[in-house]
């Protein structure tokens, strides 16, 4: 059949341009549980599903490999994604987590296919649209597969799954355009090691500079300003979920948090999240800021393997101004160790990516709602409040 464009997305429930305002905002597609199938897809011959626990070693290791040889790279084919097991534990494994939406395809007991999905309550345009829905994530099929169109069928597998628990919208963001994006958000690049990232081709000089230039350009003070600056405890808890949801109600996408929610996505995990609080006296928590740890494999390069990136999270500044707090992210990200920090123009990113130096990258990140269209055809990025990983 003609692989005409997007011929698996012309058949799911996602805004078109030209039915666009004819539809009423909310759900596309109004599900029905009697009718969801209560079996799995079925598969081509010799492929079969099994769910993935992350908590057992070797099944992880099957995971961490699909995805280091086989998921996202640059526009460039230069660098690959390369998450750790710690990190996909972290990412995947949230409270309220349901063992069948971790799925994999397996041929002859080797993983060939993934796709997951987390369980997520977002608020949509406004504090009345609370939908639990899933977040969906990792989808990847191995490059030796891609032909048999495995991707549709991982897609409806998992679609399958959440509408068994009564849900019927997603949430995933992905480089590519597919029809249909709510945003399209541009990714920017702080260079932290000016050096190594002109060694692997990640930036380049132009005749002028040097890179002695460059890292004179770049530098940073030893340790950061702000007083009172540590990393977040257990004790904290509490005062930073307040601060965080107080912050994320200001946009028309964002996640409400339990103090459960804070713990696993914020307290530090060491080569994953890094969270730092402002703590003034009498132990009052007036700002925080965050970023986890995502390095790419630099695909052929003779010097370097990988390229360490810290990916900006949450931050919310509420006394400190925010250009001294990124700063201040970026000090303790080089002090990490890591050779660049890279954050999206979302939420109040644009009051900081100039001022401290961050270049455009060269592509976009499109974020995605599955069977919902929103009042407003499009969100600025400025009024997206969700990182997803
Ligand atoms: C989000 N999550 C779904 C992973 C994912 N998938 N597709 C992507 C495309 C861009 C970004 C991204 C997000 C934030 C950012 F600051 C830089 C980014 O990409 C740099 C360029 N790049 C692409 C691949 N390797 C390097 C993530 C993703």
């Amino acid at each position: 059949k003609l692989n005409k464009p997007h011929q698996f997305w012309q058949t799911q429930p996602m805004p078109n341009i030209n039915e666009m305002d004819k539809l009423l905002p909310g759900p596309i597609q109004q599900g029905v549980l009697a009718e969801v199938r209560k079996d799995p897809l079925n598969l081509i011959d010799k492929f079969e599903w099994f769910n993935v626990d992350l908590r057992n070693e070797e099944q992880a290791q099957q995971v961490y490999t699909l995805l280091k040889e086989n998921y996202v790279e640059d526009d460039d084919n230069m660098f690959r994604f390369d998450y750790s097991i710690d990190f996909l534990r972290w990412a995947l494994l949230p409270p309220g987590q349901y063992s069948d939406w971790l799925i994999g395809v397996r041929v002859n007991q080797k993983l060939v296919g993934f796709i997951t999905g987390i369980p997520v309550t977002l608020y949509i345009e406004n504090e009345q649209n609370k939908i639990k829905m899933t977040e969906i994530n990792f989808l990847c099929v191995h490059k030796k597969i891609r032909a048999n169109r495995l991707a549709p069928v991982l897609i409806k597998e998992i679609t399958r799954r959440v509408h068994i628990k009564n849900m019927w919208q997603a949430v995933y963001t992905a480089g590519i355009v597919v029809p249909t994006p709510i945003s399209q958000t541009r990714y920017y690049h702080r260079s932290l090691n000016a050096k190594k990232l002109i060694e692997v081709g990640f930036s380049s000089l132009s005749a002028r500079q040097t890179i002695s230039r460059q890292q004179k350009l770049y530098k940073l003070p030893e340790e950061p300003k702000t007083p009172g600056l540590r990393p977040m405890k257990k004790k904290d808890v509490a005062q930073v979920t307040k601060l965080l949801n107080d912050y994320l109600k200001n946009f028309k996408l964002y996640f409400k948090y339990s103090e459960e929610e804070v713990k696993h996505w914020f307290l530090p995990r060491k080569d994953v999240i890094s969270t730092y609080v402002v703590e003034k006296e009498q132990g009052v928590v007036t700002d925080f800021l965050s970023f986890y740890n995502l390095p790419s494999q630099v695909i052929k390069n003779p010097k370097h393997t990988h390229l360490r990136a810290a990916y900006s999270y949450y931050n919310v500044a509420t006394q400190t101004p925010i250009v001294q707090l990124m700063y201040d992210a970026l000090i303790l990200a080089k002090n990490e160790g890591y050779d660049v920090f890279n954050a999206l123009d979302i939420m109040d990113n644009d009051k900081f990516l100039k001022e401290l130096m961050f270049c455009p990258g060269d592509g976009q990140l499109n974020y995605y709602l599955y069977n919902w269209k929103l009042e407003s055809n499009m969100l600025k990025p400025e009024e997206i409040g969700i990182v997803l990983v």
